[in-house]
């Protein structure tokens, strides 16, 4: 099976990623780079191609304006469109879509280019996938990573351009043969509110495994930290995420900032993306200056690291100083599609404190290596944060679980998984009775495991086939 994956947004690459280098350089690309890898080990996938776009830009990377880009001998990353584009956030850059489009249908019908999947990640890929599904008899499926009306929910401005996404998510909900998931929320709560009539397509729910950390040691976080902490030793408040609203760093920097006594006990550390080159008036700008207000006004630069910049090294030796030191990962986002960096905490045995809305409310329920709170809540936080440092059994408890989870964390079972999905969409094809659209491969849809459909008070939409946090633990 050659399998094509299409990814457009952000600055994808052969590891290692500089993630948080842009605003849309995040987990989606973990994912995919991981899934490809996953599946590409399989006996039964020949190749693993992933296409992306292709711009110049000096200051994110030669390497993006490279055509071809192995990663493996069995993972190839094909980058389309003009030699000289520029680089743009996704949602400048949906007017490239019509010629992306040709240019990927250019490169999908060479000779040696015989793919026979498709499997696209945000709905600008989906847009693409789509059109080249059409055109190849190929089947399609659609993972959103993250979906507008949530976003919307969660404070995203109401503009165009989310208008535009939204309604490219509902033909991608729509149109493809194929959906996969990461969360039950997703599948029961965020693709429900699309109101697409289910019957177009099946939808899984296949568990992401974790992105693998650098082999970093805690040294290496020790050492990353020195010039920004005056008190090193003590345990870490650690945060790591896009310099965005919706991940609500701002929140955890102003519960710390209001609690001396949690300034005593730990110290706060917040990886928010590069700050090297933001542009003032830019969203990640804002939130990064705020961030460094709340540090500012709360007189905090001995206690509230907030470095600038950041390799994949220090990532691994930040989470793993952090186990080592007792200390505590926080996703305070108003909402969570998923949750990739509760997963990483999970890998090093680090306890977490999340947001209750979306992912983090499965991850944690299967894990269990940690609390929930409200995002909106300043008090809900603090106390949590006092309760999971000051209570060395917790702590143990969470720790132990997470460290028992690890094993399970691997991508292997979500290559099985989502190789045979394709496998049984690509066999509908070829069956008489298949015709697009017909709904001829829906499979009823039925419950989550573990939660009845009339539990979550929706109309459920899929047939989850795998829940690998859950049977991890079983
Ligand atoms: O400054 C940063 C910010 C992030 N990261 C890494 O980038 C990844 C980000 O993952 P996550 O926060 O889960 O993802 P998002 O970038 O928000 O991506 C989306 O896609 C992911 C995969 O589907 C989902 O887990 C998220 O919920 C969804 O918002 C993780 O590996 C982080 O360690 C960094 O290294 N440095
Ligand atoms: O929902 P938002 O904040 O626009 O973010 C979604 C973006 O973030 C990412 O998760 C970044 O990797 C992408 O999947 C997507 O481009």
């Amino acid at each position: 099976m050659h399998i094509l994956h299409i990814a457009l947004g952000g600055c994808l690459r052969a590891p290692p990623v500089i993630y948080g280098i842009t605003p849309d350089t995040g987990g989606h690309i973990a994912y995919v780079l991981e899934a490809a890898l996953a599946q590409a080990r399989r006996p039964d996938v020949t190749h693993v191609t992933i296409v992306t776009r292709r711009f110049r830009n000096e200051s994110l990377g030669s390497i993006h304006d490279q055509a071809v880009e192995p990663v493996t001998d069995k993972v190839t990353i094909l980058r389309i469109g003009p030699q000289d584009a520029p680089y743009r956030e996704k949602d400048e850059a949906l007017s490239d879509l019509p010629g992306l489009a040709v240019a990927l249908h250019a490169c999908a019908t060479l000779p040696d280019r015989q793919f026979d999947v498709i499997h696209t990640h945000f709905s600008d890929a989906a847009a693409l996938g789509l059109d080249l599904g059409r055109a190849l008899n190929l089947p399609v499926i659609y993972t959103p990573h993250a979906l507008g009306i949530d976003k919307l929910d969660a404070g995203g401005t109401d503009c165009p351009a989310l208008r535009e996404r939204i309604r490219r998510e509902r033909t991608a909900i729509a149109s493809s043969d194929g959906i996969i998931v990461s969360t039950r929320d997703e599948a029961y709560k965020q693709i429900p509110r699309y109101g697409v009539p289910s019957g177009l397509g099946s939808l899984r729910l296949i568990t992401p495994g974790v992105p693998t950390l650098a082999s970093a040691e805690a040294s290496q976080g020790r050492a990353f930290l020195a010039e920004h902490l005056a008190e090193p030793d003590r345990p870490i408040i650690l945060a790591i995420a896009r310099a965005v609203r919706k991940k609500n760093l701002a929140h955890l920097a102003r519960s710390y900032a209001q609690s001396p006594d949690l300034q005593e006990r730990a110290n706060l550390v917040i990886l928010s993306g590069q700050h090297e080159g933001l542009q003032p008036g830019t969203e990640e700008h804002e939130v990064v200056t705020e961030l460094k207000q709340i540090r500012a006004s709360g007189g905090l630069d001995h206690c509230f690291a907030l470095p600038p910049s950041h390799r994949a090294a220090d990532v691994a030796g930040l989470y793993r100083l952090a186990a080592q030191g007792r200390g505590v990962f926080v996703n305070p986002a108003l909402h969570e599609p998923f949750g990739l960096t509760l997963l990483e905490a999970a890998s090093v045995g680090l306890p977490v404190i999340a947001t209750n809305r979306g992912g983090p409310v499965d991850i944690i329920r299967s894990i269990g290596h940690g609390l929930l709170v409200s995002p909106d809540s300043l008090t809900d936080l603090s106390q949590a944060l006092r309760h999971l440092l000051g209570t060395p059994a917790l702590w143990r408890k969470f720790a132990d679980a997470a460290n028992d989870s690890s094993p399970a964390l691997g991508w292997q079972e979500y290559a099985a998984h989502s190789v045979s999905f394709y496998r049984q969409l690509i066999e509908s094809r070829h069956r008489p009775e298949y015709s697009s659209g017909s709904g001829a491969n829906l499979e009823l849809i039925s419950t989550a495991r573990g939660i009845p459909s009339s539990q979550m008070g929706m109309t459920p939409v899929i047939v989850p086939t795998t829940d690998r946090l859950t049977e991890a633990r079983a």
